[in-house]
């Protein structure tokens, strides 16, 4: 990037004009007598030449590199990024434009603000953008970035990902998972029928959920003790920690001398030992019953099963490596928050918008028929209920920014030129609220997703909830079928409204950042039964 910026900086800064002439004044300042006019003077002339050589040189390898906001000595533009990034870099792009280069410490990132620079990023040059930079928490925490979600794009990456898409969250896989998604729901129906009068917070009922779920189908039975919750929290919260050594890498010491390295190293070691003794429990399970069916199998059974096949496609799934898949799994951080913040998201958008509730009240109910619950094969049949997910989803895109991408190559994107090594953001909450894309952007209305062909793939850059091109989620038909059934199910079966006298209407909507973007104040609800 510097070499790009290098030459343009030199030929178009105006601030060239006033260095010389800062420079002419600050000679004679300091040489006032007539022989030193005579070396002053000569000295003025070299610099104009060298200023004047550089013209016609730098017009041949001029870039066209895209606007950016004015950036600060060391931190660049990070003092803009303000406590929720997605909707300042928004406020950002409506001065700069859909493509505009910040600086993040030392480090080069293009922002994309527009359908089309999406779409340009995961068509044309999804190959050359699909890599994905190192980041200091994710370091430590798995493996040395040995997470399919912030590896580098490579061989290693593509047989990872091969591994979770073909044999952990396939079609089949996932089907399989039926009954402990809907033991799950039925729990969760039962702890809120059990409720009814009181106040419940929907945001823990949902965590339980979610962890539940990819306990259950990842490591084979639930994990709920505190020791357990309490690893997982520190180990999520290691991730909202800022390093500042990713940035400004002479400043690295900074992150050891305040803990955070430390921290991280301790977590990681803590949740290593947890996966081990999971590992070891499934081996010495599976000494005791020997060889058997399929059925029933989770994550650790399946990883544990191509560890053992060393011949499967030539590729050694090493200790580590099937660690962080559980680890991940991408299961805690991709599965879990982003799926309870979605959960939590379409609720609350359903308690403000009495009109949609009662609509998709009116699905659910005619779909059941009168049965005590909702089933995976109803959710087909429910066009509504799937419009109200995407439509929740548009508005609040669990992950605003997706996941960054690293440039592996010199591109031109949109016309301006993107230099290799820079990162790139797509900012997925500003296009899901882009005026000219979705009308009356700002109001949560399903019926524009109902007769259209948006898919949750990444096909439709206007809508990227699950980002696109070959670094799309994996994870989409595993979460979308527990979010459906979950709100499904609570709708049917409940009517909430908020405590305290506040009106549905005013439920309070404002946003937090941690991992996703989620509920500032958690969704709390009086629940009645319907029937
Ligand atoms: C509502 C739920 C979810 C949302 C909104 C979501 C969103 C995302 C996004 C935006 C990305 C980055 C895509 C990109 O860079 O273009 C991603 C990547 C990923 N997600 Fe999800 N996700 C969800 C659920 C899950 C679940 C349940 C799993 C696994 C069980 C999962 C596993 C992953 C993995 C492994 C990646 C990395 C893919 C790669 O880098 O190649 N996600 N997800």
């Amino acid at each position: 990037m510097t070499r790009l910026l290098g030459s343009t900086a030199i030929n178009s800064d105006p601030s060239i004009h006033q260095s010389i002439y800062f420079l002419a004044n600050k000679i004679m300042e300091i040489f006032p007598s007539s022989q030193s006019l005579l070396l002053s003077f000569s000295i003025i002339i070299s610099v104009i030449f060298i200023y004047v050589k550089w013209i016609p040189l730098g017009s041949k390898n001029r870039k066209n590199i895209p606007p950016s906001p004015r950036k600060l000595p060391i931190i660049g533009n990070f003092h803009q990024l303000g406590s929720i990034p997605s909707r300042n870099l928004q406020i950002l792009s409506q001065k700069y434009g859909p493509i505009m280069l910040l600086h993040f410490g030392s480090i080069p990132t293009v922002i994309a603000s527009s359908a089309e620079a999406a779409e340009e990023i995961m068509k044309i040059h999804d190959l050359s953008l699909c890599s994905r930079p190192t980041l200091t928490m994710p370091n430590i925490l798995f493996y040395g970035s040995k997470s399919i979600s912030f590896s580098p794009y490579g061989e290693y990456w593509r047989r990872m990902k091969s591994i979770i898409v073909l044999k952990l969250l396939s079609n089949t896989r996932v089907k399989s998972y039926k009954k402990v998604r809907e033991d799950e729901i039925v729990h969760m129906i039962r702890v809120l029928g059990e409720s009814c009068g009181t106040t419940v917070d929907m945001g823990s009922m949902f965590v339980s959920l979610t962890n539940d779920i990819i306990c259950r189908v990842a490591l084979g039975r639930k994990f709920d003790g505190l020791k357990y919750t309490d690893l997982l929290k520190r180990f999520m919260d290691m991730f909202t920690v800022f390093s500042i050594g990713a940035y400004i890498p002479w400043l690295s010491w900074v992150d050891r001398i305040n803990g955070s390295i430390g921290r991280a190293e301790k977590i990681a070691k803590e949740f290593d030992e947890f996966l081990e003794g999971i590992i070891e429990e499934h081996l010495s399970k599976k000494n005791k019953e020997g060889a058997k069916s399929n059925e029933g199998e989770d994550f650790v059974d399946i990883l544990l099963e191509i560890q053992k096949d060393k011949t499967s496609n030539g590729f050694t799934l090493h200790r580590d490596s099937l660690k962080v898949v559980l680890l991940f799994l991408e299961a805690f951080l991709g599965g879990t928050e982003t799926t309870y913040a979605s959960l939590e998201w379409a609720l609350s958008e359903l308690i403000r918008n009495p009109r949609v509730m009662k609509k998709l009240q009116q699905e659910v109910t005619e779909i059941a028929q009168g049965r005590s619950m909702i089933y995976d094969e109803d959710l087909e049949k429910m066009p509504y209920l799937k419009a109200v997910l995407k439509e929740s989803l548009r508005l609040h895109t669990p992950a605003p920014l997706l996941v960054p991408r690293k440039s592996m190559q010199d591109i031109k994107l949109m016309g301006y030129d993107i230099a290799e090594g820079t990162q790139v953001i797509i900012n997925a909450w500003a296009i899901g609220r882009d005026p000219a894309l979705w009308e009356e952007p700002y109001e949560f209305k399903p019926e524009r997703f109902l007769n259209n062909t948006i898919s949750y793939q990444g096909f439709h850059s206007e809508w990227l909830p699950f980002g696109g091109g070959r670094r799309v989620c994996p994870g989409i038909n595993f979460s979308v079928p527990v979010i459906e059934l979950a709100i499904a199910n609570i709708v049917y079966k409940f009517d909430m409204v908020l405590p305290n006298g506040v009106k549905n209407e005013d439920l309070d909507m404002s946003e937090e950042i941690s991992i996703t973007i989620r509920k500032k104040s958690s969704l709390r609800v009086l629940v009645t039964h319907r029937f």
